[in-house]
C-alpha cells in the first residue's frame, strides 16, 4: 500500500484524508504540533472503517518521524486567512512553519513527491523547494485543480449541465490574478465561448478569480476546505497510480510561459515522478498579458520572501 504523510491536520489536512480514505488510495499519516489532534482524529476515521470498507491505516501524530518513506507528502500545515486578509498575508508565519516541515521532510520522506498547499501557495512551494533540496518535479503546489473545478461548477451552474461534462484550464498564481482560459474550456468538446456570451463568461472568471474570497468572507474565520481537500486527493490518485493525467499545477518553471525561477500554475502531466512534463499552450496576447500580471503577483511574493532571508 503507498504511504501518504499529510502536515497539518486541520481544515485541508483532515478533509483530504476523508477523500484519500473513501478511495482507499494510501496508508494515511496526519502530522500537527497540537498534541491529541490528529491522534483524535485518526481514531475518529478508523471508527468509520467498518461502515466505510477502508483498507487503508490511518495515523495521527505529533512526531514527524512517521512520515518515514512516505510515497507522498501534502503540506497543509500553516494558518488560514480572515476576511479582508490577502493570501500574501500569510507568508511570514507561513513560510517559517513551511521551513520545518520541509526539513522533516528532507530527513524522513526524502524520495516523496510533495504536493504544496500551504498559502501564499506558489511562495510557499518555492520555500519548500529550497528547503527541502528536493528535483524541482517532485516539489509542486496544489491551486489550479481547485481553481478548475471553482471554474467548472460555475459554468455548470450556468448552464445546468452535468458539472463533471465541464473541462476547464485555469492558469498562473493562485491569488486573484490566476487566469481562467475560456478557450481552453469545454463543455463535452463543445467550446464554453460558443455556450455563454462574453459578459456572463466575464462574471463567471471574476467569480472564480475570488471563490477562495467568497467563501473567506461567509466563513469568517479559515478558509475553504471540501474542494482543496477533493483536489489534493485528485493529485494524490494521479501521482501514486502514476495516471499521467493532464492538471493545471503550480509547478517550477524554467523558461516556459518565459518565466524563470518561479512556481506558476501551467497546465502539468502528473505521475508517479512528479511533474512529469509541462505543456505550454499557445496564448493570445491577452491572455499572455494577464498571465504576465499574474507572474509578476507571484514574483513580488517571491522578491518578499527572500527579503525575509537576506542579511540585514
Ligand atoms: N492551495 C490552496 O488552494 C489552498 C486551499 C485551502 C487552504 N489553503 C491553505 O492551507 C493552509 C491550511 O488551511 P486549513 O484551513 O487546513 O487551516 P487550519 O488552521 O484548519 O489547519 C492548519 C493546521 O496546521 C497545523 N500546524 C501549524 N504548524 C504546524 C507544524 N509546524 N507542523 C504541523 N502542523 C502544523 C495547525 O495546528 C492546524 O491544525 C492555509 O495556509 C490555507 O490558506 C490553500
Ligand atoms: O482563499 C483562501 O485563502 C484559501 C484557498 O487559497 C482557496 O482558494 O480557497
Amino acid at each position: 500500500m503507498p504511504k501518504v504523510s499529510i502536515i497539518g491536520a486541520g481544515n485541508v489536512g483532515a478533509t483530504a484524508v476523508y477523500y484519500i480514505a473513501e478511495k482507499n488510495l494510501a496508508d494515511i499519516v496526519m502530522v500537527d504540533v497540537v498534541k491529541g489532534l490528529p491522534q483524535a482524529k485518526a481514531l475518529d476515521y478508523l471508527h468509520a472503517a467498518p461502515m466505510r470498507n477502508y483498507q487503508v491505516h490511518i495515523l495521527g501524530t505529533n512526531d514527524y518521524q512517521d512520515i518515514k518513506d512516505s510515497d507522498v507528502v501534502i503540506l497543509t500545515a500553516g494558518i488560514p486567512r480572515k476576511p479582508g486578509m490577502d493570501r500574501m498575508d500569510l507568508m511570514k508565519i507561513n513560510v517559517d512553519i513551511a521551513k520545518k516541515a520541509a526539513q522533516a521532510i528532507a530527513e524522513y520522506a526524502p524520495n516523496a513527491v510533495v504536493v504544496v498547499v500551504s498559502n501564499p501557495l506558489d511562495v510557499i512551494a518555492m520555500a519548500t523547494l529550497q528547503e527541502t533540496g528536493f528535483a524541482l518535479k517532485r516539489v509542486m503546489g496544489m491551486a489550479g485543480v481547485l481553481d478548475a473545478t471553482r471554474f467548472r461548477y460555475f459554468i455548470a451552474e450556468k448552464l445546468t449541465v452535468w458539472p463533471g461534462d465541464v473541462m476547464a484550464m485555469v492558469l498562473g498564481g493562485h491569488g486573484d490574478t490566476m487566469v481562467p482560459l475560456p478557450r481552453y474550456t469545454r463543455v463535452n468538446g463543445i467550446p464554453v465561448t460558443e455556450l455563454i456570451g462574453p459578459e456572463d463568461l466575464e462574471k463567471l472568471i471574476d467569480r472564480t478569480r475570488t471563490g477562495g474570497g467568497e467563501i473567506v468572507s461567509l466563513l469568517k474565520q479559515g478558509s475553504a476546505f471540501y474542494a482543496p481537500g477533493a483536489s489534493v486527493a485528485k493529485m494524490v490518485e494521479a501521482i501514486i497510480k502514476d495516471e499521467k493525467r493532464v492538471v493545471p499545477v503550480s509547478a517550477y518553471l524554467r523558461g516556459e510561459y518565459g518565466y524563470q525561477d518561479m512556481f506558476l500554475g501551467v497546465p502539468a502531466l502528473l505521475g508517479k515522478n512528479g511533474v512529469e512534463k509541462i505543456l505550454e499552450l499557445p496564448l493570445t496576447d491577452a491572455e499572455k498579458t494577464a498571465l504576465d500580471a499574474s507572474a509578476k503577483a507571484v514574483k513580488d511574493g517571491v522578491d518578499t520572501l527572500r527579503s525575509f532571508f537576506s542579511p540585514g
